[in-house]
């Protein structure tokens, strides 16, 4: 792990350069004296390892509308600077226009004193407008198209089913520059639920890129050792957001001791070695894959039901979740370039200069569920203790 100088060491504008990993001179102290007396005292004394960085953004996620958007906004606006807001409303998001209102209403929810910017998608479908979606391009309003298979997912009933019908908005797309973000999974009854994410690479996926060069493309959610292959060999047009919840489970999180709904997410997490090359992309630093959490909130009774919903929800102890599983892998010097660096990126756009400060202590404390006006709903259990809190 890289020592960088104390953060009190610094003038107060280059605190937010310096990033990365920041100890205080008294942690160093204690530390090595630790060191030099053996490693008991180092459980005797509260650690204050504290790590700053840009504010961070998430590239994928789900705020839906009303009731539920009041009561999940707050959640991710208090730690993310911008979002990447999916389009799979009923009805779905599929015009600039509607965008347009969807963008207000998310504005009009945001709790006082917050900044936090939605960005905007649209919901591709077999009659999007090439016209709209560039109109709605070119004045800022619309960020990146999404691309559901008919039937792949949540609300998903108006997406694409004939890929020949979306070639002149894909073509439209690759020339004004508008990435793509994709919901990869087949959705062919006779393919394993397990294997949807691979097979749509083949079937689907390669086929568009090479069809439409110079097409942005974001593989969402990313879930298998074979997403993370194709990223790696693809030219820089194409990146991958990872979700908090792959970086942590695997199937057995949701199959073993008995069926666990507020672990069933779409595409369903796999085994241990997918999320283990999940961990590795997203701790490489490699700049093609950064963070998208796919927080999906469905109220409980939604979720714990005969036919559960699909979607973990996340955003509250997402970014404790993250600084965990970095320093698992002692990669916490490569959180800031998944979270804060990468996405902006790849979209073309400036890093936050806002930063956000994460310390190490005692457990942290969160809900197991958050109130909204529709319901409780349930936020993500990794399954093991947080210790980085969110410095308010
Ligand atoms: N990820 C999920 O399991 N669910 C998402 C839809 C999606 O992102 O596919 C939702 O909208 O609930
Ligand atoms: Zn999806
Ligand atoms: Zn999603």
């Amino acid at each position: 792990m890289r020592l960088l100088p104390t953060r009190e060491s610094l003038p107060a504008d280059r605190r937010a350069e310096a990033g990365g990993m920041v100890r205080t001179a008294a942690t160093r102290r204690r530390r090595e004296t630790a060191g030099k007396r053996g490693a008991d005292c180092v459980t005797a004394q509260p650690m204050t390892e504290r790590l700053t960085i840009r504010r961070p953004d998430d590239w994928h996620l789900h705020l839906r509308d009303g009731a539920m958007l009041q009561g999940v906004l707050p959640e991710t606006a208090r730690h993310f600077a911008r979002a990447i807001v999916m389009p799979n409303l009923v009805p779905p998001v599929v015009t600039g226009k509607d965008a347009a209102a969807y963008r207000d209403r998310i504005l009009a929810a945001m709790p006082a004193g917050t900044d936090f910017t939605p960005l905007m998608t649209l919901y591709l479908t077999e009659k999007t407008d090439p016209a709209d979606v560039a109109a709605a391009h070119a004045r800022g309003l619309v960020t990146a198209v999404k691309l559901y298979p008919a039937g792949a997912t949540t609300n998903s009933d108006s997406g694409v089913t004939d890929f020949d019908k979306v070639r002149g908005v894909l073509e439209k797309m690759a020339e004004i520059g508008c990435p793509l973000c994709v919901h990869g999974e087949v959705t062919d009854p006779e393919v394993d639920i397990f294997d949807r994410e691979a097979v749509f690479i083949d079937r689907v996926l390669d086929p568009i890129r090479l069809a439409t060069p110079g097409l942005k493309v974001v593989m969402e959610h990313l879930t298998t050792a074979d997403g993370v292959d194709y990223v790696k060999a693809s030219d820089s047009g194409l990146g991958a957001t990872i979700t908090t919840h792959h970086l942590i489970i695997t199937r057995n999180h949701i199959l073993v001791g008995g069926i666990k709904p507020h672990y069933y997410c779409l595409p369903v997490a796999k085994r241990a070695r997918h999320r283990d090359a999940l961990v590795a992309a997203a701790t490489s630093g490699d700049a093609r894959f950064f963070l998208g959490t796919d927080s999906a909130p469905h109220t409980d009774p939604n979720k714990e039901s005969a036919c559960g919903c699909a979607g973990v929800f996340s955003a509250t102890n997402t970014l404790s979740c993250l600084a965990e599983v970095f320093e698992r892998a002692d990669a916490l010097d490569k959180l800031e370039a998944f979270v804060s660096l990468n996405g902006p990126a790849f979209y073309g756009l400036a890093p936050n200069t806002a930063t956000l400060t994460l310390a190490k202590g005692d457990s942290v404390d969160y809900p197991a569920r958050i109130d909204t006006g529709d319901g409780p709903v349930t936020v993500f259990d990794p399954g093991f203790p947080l210790h980085w809190r969110v410095e308010p």
